[in-house]
């Protein structure tokens, strides 16, 4: 028997948490261009006092043995915790983790960086105060968001998990914490999928103090989609988080919640993180670091980390396609978790209730049953569509300013990715770009004029921005359009802080080609909307308080009246009362 023979494998080796997680997704970065668009941060050690602000001293005390235990130890060590596995290193991986995350959060902080993302292993957010857990030692994202408050005293954090599991660690560390807003949806199968806690549901809302800043949305089925994410988005997260109006955005970056990954199941493709992340951009100016999670198929794992990078370095979204609308457990979940929030949330106080009967659009396929072929194949053998190259025309903006009426040949807007004009006649230029489009370019285009409110004069802003998340964001997203017509009607009542977050998000459709249509006489909004356009993100809102009644009411009516044709909005019943 020779010598090689002798070596017995200990401890089970982790098959999907592997180190090819990092090179292939930085591999990817490199070969798209992007790192030489990036700054590549230098990575440190946390110390033991950046530790220490989430985790306990015996925890810390018994991670750091780990390195000089033998095999035999480890593999004891181990035992006492859930799905974890230790490494003579992983104390030292786990230390330039945080660090890194730290890094990112200073850089963004100290404005040196405008956002940014760490591409770290282990991941964090299933690590608790005195637990590994779940491939995670130190809980990277929730000692960063403790760490910006305590260095930079930031007063309000969103953190956004759509990694595919639950970040129980994350939720644990800040349930009664009103400082922190923690969102995040997981495969559930009301409780059937790991790690099988009671205290993952949508109805688990925070503590105390904290009781509405923790939101959980449960998958209850596998499969779900890119309609399944946006609506989440625009019918729960957005209206909230804008409420909320952090000053930093963390994200716990996990793609197992992509299409091929052998966790989540489920079939969302990776330009969707293209659009979740864009979204969150327009929050907080833009100050957004995100933090990798999980994400375990390496080529989808690659292609959503690109798309992630390529939005924060302002690149046009990609289209997203075939957008079928939410499914019903999709519904289920999204009502069951308005309902638990309603009450600390205002703009959910008028909120209609969401029916869970999905309307057929014609032809559709329902995905509700599992469709036959698609459904047999394990993740690993789905197969999509490589994201689409997203080309950044050579000009960012043009603006055009009156000598007389102008002409639709402003529309060179496919050189150009946007443009702003000063008209003499905005309503008489509209129908003037109308026609052209239509006759020159494609059809498709969204025509967008400010929602008729019945408040008095000025337009309420919560009543707006609700809107445009139940509204506006949902209709474009299904109406794909090739070109945004944004035309600021004279008298309008839309506040300037308003009109620039909707510049700004209406970006999220047609490549970013938004034509902003601006009054002559309305001069003083040409600086804050082509700042906009040049990509810089808009101010905040500030807090929003509750909307009008009667304005939420008109977005109900306008609502009921157009969902029989568009099934990303969600088809409600009454409103409340
Ligand atoms: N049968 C137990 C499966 C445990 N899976 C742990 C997954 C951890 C993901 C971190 S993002
Ligand atoms: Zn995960």
């Amino acid at each position: 028997m020779n010598c090689r023979s002798l070596f017995v494998h200990f401890s089970p080796a982790c098959k999907i948490e592997v180190p090819e997680r990092l090179t292939v997704s930085h591999g990817a970065l490199v070969r798209n261009g992007l790192t030489d668009r990036c700054i590549c941060l230098p990575v440190r050690e946390a110390v033991d006092a950046e530790i220490l602000l989430v985790h306990s001293e015996e925890y810390l005390e018994a991670v750091k043995q780990t390195p000089h235990m033998t095999l035999e130890d480890l593999k004891e060590f181990t035992l006492q915790y859930g799905d974890v596995y230790f490494h003579p290193n992983i104390y030292h991986c786990a230390k330039l983790a945080v660090g890194s995350a730290l890094q990112l959060v200073d850089s963004v902080l100290m404005g040196k960086v405008k956002n940014g993302m760490a591409l770290v292993r282990p991941p964090g957010h299933h690590s608790m105060r005195s637990a590994a857990n779940g491939f995670c030692v130190f809980n990277n994202v929730a000692i960063a968001a403790q760490y910006a408050k305590q260095k930079y005293g930031v007063k309000r954090i969103l953190i956004v998990d759509w990694d595919i599991h639950h970040g129980q660690g994350v939720q644990y560390c800040f349930e009664d914490d009103p400082s922190v807003l923690y969102f995040s949806w997981h495969r559930y199968e009301h409780q059937k999928f790991w790690p099988n806690l009671k205290d993952s549901d949508y109805d688990i809302v925070g503590k105390g103090e904290g009781a509405g800043f923790n939101i959980n949305v449960p998958w209850n089925k596998v499969g779900m989609e890119n309609s399944d994410y946006l609506s989440v988005f625009c019918h729960l997260l957005l209206p909230i988080a804008y409420e909320f109006c952090p000053d930093l955005v963390l994200v716990c970056a996990g793609f197992d919640s992509a299409i091929g990954d052998p966790e989540g199941e489920m079939c969302a493709t990776p330009d969707i993180f293209a659009h979740l992340t864009y979204l969150l951009m327009n929050l907080a100016e833009g100050k957004l670091c995100a933090v990798l999670e999980g994400g375990y198929n390496l080529t989808s794992l690659a292609q959503s980390v690109c798309q992630t990078v390529q939005t924060l370095l302002g690149d046009p979204l990609p289209p997203l396609t075939n957008l079928t609308g939410p499914c019903r457990s999709t519904l289920e979940s999204l009502q069951c978790v308005r309902a638990a929030h309603r009450q600390h949330w205002s703009c959910l106080r008028h909120a209609g209730t969401i029916s869970t009967k999905r309307i057929k659009l014609s032809g559709e396929g329902n995905k509700d049953e599992a469709e036959v072929g698609e459904e047999q194949k394990s993740p690993e053998e789905k197969i999509w569509p490589e994201p689409p190259k997203r080309i950044c025309p050579p000009v960012c903006s043009a603006v055009v300013l009156p000598d007389g009426v102008v002409c639709p040949d402003i529309i060179i807007l496919f050189q150009i990715r946007n443009g702003l004009a000063l008209v003499g006649d905005a309503a008489m230029t509209m129908t003037c770009v109308v026609q052209y489009v239509a006759a020159e370019v494609d059809s498709r285009y969204e025509l967008i004029k400010n929602f008729p409110f019945p408040s008095q004069g000025c337009t309420d802003t919560s009543g707006f921005a609700q809107a445009m998340f139940s509204l506006l964001l949902p209709l474009g997203y299904q109406y794909n359009p090739s070109l945004v017509l944004l035309v600021r009607m004279p008298g309008s009542g839309v506040c300037d802080i308003m009109w620039q977050q909707l510049t700004g998000l209406l970006q999220s459709f047609a490549h970013g080609h938004t034509l902003v249509l601006l009054q002559e006489d309305d001069k003083a909004c040409v600086g804050p909307t082509a700042s906009i356009l040049l990509g810089n993100p808009a101010p905040p809102l500030g807090q929003l308080p509750a909307s009008l009644k009667e304005d939420a009411e008109a977005v109900e009516r306008l609502r009921s009246r157009l969902q029989a044709d568009w099934n990303l909005l969600l088809t409600t019943g009454e409103s409340t009362k």
